[in-house]
């Protein structure tokens, strides 16, 4: 069922990993025809990110020599002996996670889709076993701490794993960066083009600054080959600078300071576990599939950082060890590299194990660029990145007050949200920032139209002004929400929504002044038994414990209430004082 490229591989170029031609899953578009009218009747399954990075792997012979899913004999020996069943090297388990109640039968094919309802590819499930969270954490990660990104997803994945035979309709759609997209038959015809029959492979998932650079162009000139700079695209580590500011890095770098012809770039649709050493193996599989002989494993290769007790998951040069061990089995050389750091007397990288005795070194970790440079809008120097790369690292991260914000005031009914809301939006404007207003009463006619006070229909609609907060704070823009949001939980989740750019603002005006006000008459309605369920009155109100400001307007003016969360909104960075635009 599976075809795979028959027709030779462009010669002069090492064979794909484990012996046989490139896999490709893709299917002829007869068979599409059949399967689009076939996959009706079928159960579905909505692929995550991961799976559907390693579809896309599969298909286009990135595993080879896997074709499909691992099945419980693959899945196990690799857990154990980092083995496939036939005795193959393979570090890591590609499986597919599946939920039993989702109609997914043994003997019937299932439909994987993306989250668009794409078809993408039928799965002729023959397998269907319950995975084993415990021996793969310990197994393939070296630990069950849930701090590890691959042991967190573990827990959080469905308990069984499908396999079986695998036909692919179409690769998992990209319309970003397309010229900079290959499968592995296309990266091996570039090679091919080039006339390169060694080529070193260089992996990353971070910005490239000098000391990459220096790297690489190292290895190439080590191995006597071309270089292919093959930066993961598909899932990183949490917290990774998102993709899109990485790959307009490279291509500013690759176009200005590599030799014309020694290097290409191109994009990989991985699924990184951060597994350390075994990933390491992984890596270099991929890149042998993509036609490279060599590969680069530098300092910590695919770190998941420190778990729980403070301490590195592996030792920072537990890849290279592992690599060394299973190169000739691999057949890809390791081109390894220890730390490169600056000498600021030479004007020069070195490796950190040639430091000549009692010079001063330079560097900044990954940590310090964030936290010193670009939170601080201070750009990073010459030396550590090109200008081009730090111009764009800038620009993608904005000093705070040049960054989304979301102001949440909650409250009581008359408490004085709206009033306060509408005097802030005027003076934040004076600084540069022009909000947008989100009021419970206006949203109640339109976004939250039809809801009542139920304890379920407030949640509904806070829920859906805190998304609709974090959609326009996300992005740079400022939102001031006026809502009640009488319950404690539901008004985390709307900060959760609006991730470190949350103000929560508590008019804390006392129940009897807001009743004395009764500017709606509601008051006087609810205490007559007219309105049931009137917040503070017959309805709770959960005071938030800790808010970043809390008002009471029956002893503070509107303009002092304004003028404390100005205060707030400058000590904490989302608004420069006047004179400092
Ligand atoms: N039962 C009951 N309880 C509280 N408030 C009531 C109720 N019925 C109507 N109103 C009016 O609706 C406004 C509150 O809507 P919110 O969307 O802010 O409420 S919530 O956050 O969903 O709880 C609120 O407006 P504000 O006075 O601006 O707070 C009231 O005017
Ligand atoms: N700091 C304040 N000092 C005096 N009156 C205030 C203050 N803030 C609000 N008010 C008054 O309280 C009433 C209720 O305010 P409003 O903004 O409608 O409350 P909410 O939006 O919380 O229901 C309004 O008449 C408003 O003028």
């Amino acid at each position: 069922m599976n075809a795979t490229l028959k027709d030779g591989e462009p010669s002069g170029l090492i064979s794909p990993y484990g012996g046989g031609s490139l896999v490709n899953l893709l299917v002829s578009d007869e068979r599409v025809a059949e399967m689009k009218a076939q996959s009706k009747d079928l159960p579905s399954l909505t692929l995550d990110d991961r799976s559907l990075c390693d579809l896309e792997l599969l298909a286009t012979g990135g595993f080879s020599p896997l074709t499909s899913f691992m099945g419980r004999a693959d899945y196990e020996r690799v857990i154990a002996e980092m083995r496939l069943a036939d005795g193959t090297l393979w570090p890591l388990p590609i499986t597919l996670p599946v939920a039993l109640d989702s109609g997914i039968r043994e003997g019937k094919p299932l439909a994987l889709r993306d989250v668009y309802g794409n078809l993408l590819a039928f799965l002729h499930v023959e397998e269907l076993f319950p995975v084993d969270k415990k021996a793969e954490a310990l197994g393939a990660y070296g630990t069950q701490d849930a701090k590890h990104p691959a042991v967190a997803a573990l827990m959080r994945q469905p308990d069984y794993l499908a396999a079986g035979p695998l036909e692919v309709l179409r690769l998992p759609p990209h319309y970003d960066f397309v010229e900079l997209r290959h499968t592995p038959a296309q990266v091996r015809a570039l090679f091919a083009q080039l006339g390169w029959s060694k080529v070193v492979a260089f992996q990353t998932r971070n910005p490239l600054h000098r000391a990459h650079e220096e790297l690489t162009k190292r290895a190439a000139a080590q191995i006597g080959g071309g270089l292919l700079i093959h930066p993961v695209v598909g899932v990183t580590k949490p917290g990774d600078v998102d993709h899109f500011t990485r790959v307009r890095c490279y291509r500013a770098l690759v176009d200005d300071y590599y030799e014309p012809g020694s290097v290409v770039l191109s994009l990989l649709p991985l699924a990184m576990r951060m597994a350390g050493p075994r990933e390491a193996l992984l890596h270099a599989i991929i890149r042998r599939n993509h036609g490279c002989t060599h590969f680069i494993v530098g300092r910590d290769h695919a770190g998941p950082g420190k778990d729980s007790q403070g301490r590195p998951f592996y030792d920072p040069y537990a890849a290279q060890d592992l690599m060394r061990a299973h190169e000739a089995e691999l057949g890809v050389g390791m081109v390894d590299f220890k730390q490169m750091v600056y000498l600021p007397a030479e004007k020069r990288y070195v490796a950190i194990d040639d430091v000549p005795a009692g010079a001063e070194i330079a560097d900044i970790s990954g940590t310090q660029v964030r936290n010193d440079y670009l939170a601080k809008g201070i750009p990073l120097p010459e030396w550590f990145s090109r200008p081009e790369v730090a111009a764009i690292l800038s620009e993608a991260n904005p000093p705070k007050h040049r960054q989304g914000l979301t102001l949440w005031f909650t409250g009581l009914s008359g408490s004085g949200k709206s009033t306060i809301a509408q005097a802030l939006a005027e003076r934040l404007a004076e600084f540069g920032r022009n909000a947008s207003l989100l009021d419970g009463d206006e949203i109640r006619t339109h976004l939250s139209k039809g809801l009542g006070f139920s304890k379920e229909d407030r949640d509904t609609n806070i829920q859906r002004v805190g998304y609709v907060a974090g959609l326009v704070s996300q992005h740079g823009g400022t939102v001031i929400c006026s809502v009640i949001s009488p319950y404690r939980e539901t008004r985390e989740y709307a900060r959760k929504l609006s991730p470190g750019r949350f103000v929560e603002i508590h008019c804390a005006t006392p129940l009897e002044v807001c009743e004395q006000r009764d500017v709606k008459g509601l008051y006087a309605k609810a205490r007559a038994g007219q309105i049931k369920g009137f917040t503070g009155i017959d309805d709770p109100y959960e005071v938030p414990e800790n808010p970043e400001v809390r008002l009471d307007t029956s002893t503070t003016s509107i303009a002092d209430c304004v003028q404390i969360i100005i205060d707030k909104l400058i000590e904490m960075g989302f608004i420069q004082p006047h004179g400092h635009a």
